[in-house]
Formats: C-alpha cells, structure tokens, sequence
C-alpha cells in the first residue's frame, strides 16, 4: 500500500493548523508495526526490555523529523513587511539536522542565506528564514532540493531581487557506513535574480557567507 499523498510542495492545500495534519498523515501504528519489524529482521528480541518501547519511541521521533511534510512554506513566510533597505539581508550559520531520502540517514550542518529586498522593501522576520530552513529539512531530503527549495520559496514571497542559499552539511550514510569517509562534506548552492546575473554580486554574498 502506498502513502496517502501528503500535500507537499508549492500548490499543496494545507489545513490550517500542522498538528491536524500530522494526525491526519502520519500513521502512527503502521510506523510503529515497521520499526518492530526492522527489528525482528535483524534477529533482535522486540520484547526485550530494553526494546519494548522503542518502536513508539522511534514512531514519536520520525514523526517530528518528518513534521516538514505537513506545514506550509508559504505560511511560514506569510507576515512580510515593507523596510526602506533595498540592500543584502544575510543570515548565516543557520543549524541544519535533515535525512538523506536514500537512506533515511541524518545529514546535518549550516544553510547560509541571503537576499536583497525588493524596490518596495520587503522583507520578512528573520526567525522565518530559520523557521524555512527546518520545514524543507525535516523531510526525507537530499540536499541539493533542500537548497533550492528554500531558495524558490524565497523567491515566491518576497519577490526579491536577488536569493542566495548555500548549505554545508555531513551525510552520516558517507561516514559511519558505505565509503565511510567521515568528516568530508558537501556544499550546495541555489542563486536566483541578481546572484545569478551578476557575478560580483555572487562573489560579495559568498565572501560574506564565508566571513572573509
Ligand atoms: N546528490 C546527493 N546524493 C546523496 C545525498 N544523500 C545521499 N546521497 C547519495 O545517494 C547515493 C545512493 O546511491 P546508491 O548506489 O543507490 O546506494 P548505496 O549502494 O547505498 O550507495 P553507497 O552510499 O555508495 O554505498 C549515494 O551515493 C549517497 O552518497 C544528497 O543529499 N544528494
Ligand atoms: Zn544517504
């Protein structure tokens, strides 16, 4: 049986409030039935003290690792406001924890991201920009699409003139397993507007990005 179709992405009809939708979405028991399975799999004792409760727990955790799945981006940015700075806004060193969609494996390390307002001036908290960040991440992710999806959400409600995202992250399912390279990590990037066309604009952003 497949999912039931959670309404992700820019078109989605959200409800209101993420909680009802979380309880809507996110089947509990099945999550549970499948933690218990992956451990009998494995030759564990499910009844074991230790484990007893450990599916709930694991059940409990994804569903707030997966909470991203059932907010709405264009939400998050709803309360926009007009401020006469038509200059860089930047944001950076922001705490990314999200999981790889190949092997449900955390990846976590910093989005940095800028942009410059409007001719109007808008702009929007900068707690949202944090807030958008954890919302793309906290979904079975890859990183290249959390990094454009923050930045086109940007792009959709602020109309900036310009949007620079870069993440810098380790995919723990490089390190701990697989080629086991621990430590190496990844850097992606999204620019949109005037990041885009113009390269010196690019290169101030990145060098503050990098804090040289
Ligand atoms: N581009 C990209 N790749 C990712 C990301 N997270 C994990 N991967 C990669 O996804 C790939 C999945 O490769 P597969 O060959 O299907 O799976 P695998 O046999 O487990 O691969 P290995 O990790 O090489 O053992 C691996 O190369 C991972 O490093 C990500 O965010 N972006
Ligand atoms: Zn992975």
């Amino acid at each position: 049986m497949t999912g039931q179709g959670v309404p992700i992405g820019p078109d989605a009809e959200f409800g209101s409030d993420p909680a009802e939708l979380v309880d809507e979405y996110f089947d509990r028991p099945r999550a549970e039935a499948a933690i218990r399975e992956l451990l009998l799999a494995a030759g564990e004792d499910p009844e074991r003290d230790g484990l007893r409760e450990t599916p709930a727990r694991v059940a409990r955790a994804y569903e707030e690792l997966f909470t991203g799945l059932y907010t709405d981006p264009d939400e998050v940015l709803d309360r926009t406001f007009d401020e006469a700075h038509e200059e860089l806004v930047l944001v950076r060193d922001i705490p990314m924890y999200s999981q790889c969609e190949h092997h449900l494996l955390p990846f976590h390390g910093m989005a940095h991201i800028g942009y410059i307002p409007n001719e109007q001036g808008r702009v929007t908290g900068l707690s949202k920009l944090a807030r958008l960040v954890d919302l793309y991440a906290k979904r079975p992710q890859v990183q290249e699409r959390l990094t454009s999806q923050i930045a086109d959400a940007l792009t959709r409600k602020l109309e900036p003139r310009g949007v620079i995202v870069v993440v810098d992250a380790e995919h723990l399912c490089m390190g701990m397993r697989g080629i086991r390279k621990a430590g190496s990590t990844t850097t992606t990037s999204a620019v949109r507007g005037i990041f885009r066309s113009s390269s010196s604009s690019r290169a101030e952003a990145l060098s503050l990005i990098r804090g040289k």
